[in-house]
């Protein structure tokens, strides 16, 4: 396990870190996700001990390691950018740490062939790294950074050149490497579906402090605020409610949707709009409204629901929140 306490970190009056306090379960995938600037990478350097905190603690494995250099952490690293060896094969950069620490040449072979078959560059050992796609690059950074048993993998945006196939296809390729090693991982990155797809914990900053910490699910059903809930996806705003552009149900009958609202309690009530664009998005549709004062939202459906429906641009709707996090449902009115 991981833990910062009230970790402060100030760049000039500047609060990059304002008193952020995190548990990260140990063998846990945890994403650190957040805006630009949010404090996510001082966050993470704060564990790894490339920053100094102002004030605050960090403990790894139940060790104050507040006052420790980086190398004596037990951790590995792995940047956006991977500075490797450009004069040393794929096989010497991942041999590197176990070379410095004197390590028996055998010992050393055995774990790189390991380390190089988990990330898939069995056949790439002789290579030099400008030899290696962007992608197979950052491989190589994981199997050297977890080459020396670090207790925490901690991974600043490792994704992030790289383009989004890779990157998709890399990150899930992470999940599979986790479910394999286990080690405690850290991973900063300012994308939802990322954090959404790979980690089994999410800390969502914004402005140097924790806003929510959850699994996926709960952070994304149950927000606690409106930050979080517009970060982890797009929402509509209907009323002085956020709601989720999914959770929209389309009607054709403005009666029916008035009597469904007076069922629920807590809805914000039946808007009224103009269907603006119906956008096929593949399984879905996105419906774009705007109301009679002109704010716009968007409603996403079904396919299906979309051709029963037959909403054609210029129509009149009046859509309904019954809730948040809940389900939305929107009546479509014929003129
Ligand atoms: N060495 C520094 N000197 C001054 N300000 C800094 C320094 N490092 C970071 N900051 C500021 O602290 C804030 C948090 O930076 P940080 O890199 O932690 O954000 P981030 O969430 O990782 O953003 P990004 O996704 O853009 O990397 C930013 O506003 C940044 O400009």
């Amino acid at each position: 396990m991981i833990t910062v306490t009230n970790a402060r970190k100030n760049y000039g009056s500047f609060a990059a870190l304002d008193d952020v306090s995190l548990e990260i379960p140990k063998g846990s995938l945890t994403a650190l996700l957040g805006p630009s600037g949010s404090g996510k990478s001082t966050l993470l350097r704060s564990i790894a001990g490339l920053e100094t905190l102002d004030s605050g603690a960090v403990t790894i494995q139940g060790r104050d390691v507040t006052d420790e250099p980086p190398q004596r952490r037990g951790i590995g690293f792995v940047f956006q950018h991977y500075a490797a060896f450009k004069h040393m094969t794929v096989r010497d950069n991942v041999a590197f740490g176990l070379s410095i620490r004197k390590r028996p040449k055998a010992e050393i072979d055995t774990k790189v062939n390991d380390l190089l078959e988990i990330v898939g560059l069995e056949g790439f050992r002789n290579r030099y790294p400008a030899q290696l796609s962007g992608g197979q690059r950052q491989r190589m950074a994981l199997a050297r950074a977890l080459a020396v048993d670090p207790q925490v993998l901690l991974l600043d945006e490792p994704f992030g050149a790289l383009d989004a196939k890779v990157r998709t296809d890399l990150r899930q390729w992470l999940r599979r490497l986790h479910d394999e090693v286990h080690v405690t991982t850290v991973l900063v990155t300012h994308d939802q579906e990322e954090a959404l797809d790979v980690a089994d914990r999410i800390a969502v900053l914004d402005k140097g402090r924790i806003q929510q910490v959850g699994d996926p699910v709960t952070l994304y059903e149950r927000p606690a605020n409106d930050f979080v809930m517009s970060f982890l996806g797009s929402v509509s705003r209907l009323g002085d409610q956020l709601v989720r552009p999914h959770d929209i149900v389309i009607e054709r009958d403005l009666a029916t949707a008035l009597a469904l609202d007076a069922d629920v309690p807590g809805s914000p009530g039946v808007v009224t709009a103009v269907v603006e664009r119906v956008v096929p998005l593949g399984f879905e549709v996105r419906v774009d409204l705007r109301t009679e004062d002109g704010a716009h939202f968007a409603a996403q459906v079904s396919r299906r629901d979309a051709a029963d429906l037959q909403l054609h641009a210029g129509e009149v709707v009046a859509a309904r929140a019954i809730g948040r996090s809940s389900v939305v449902e929107t009546a479509a009115l014929a003129i």
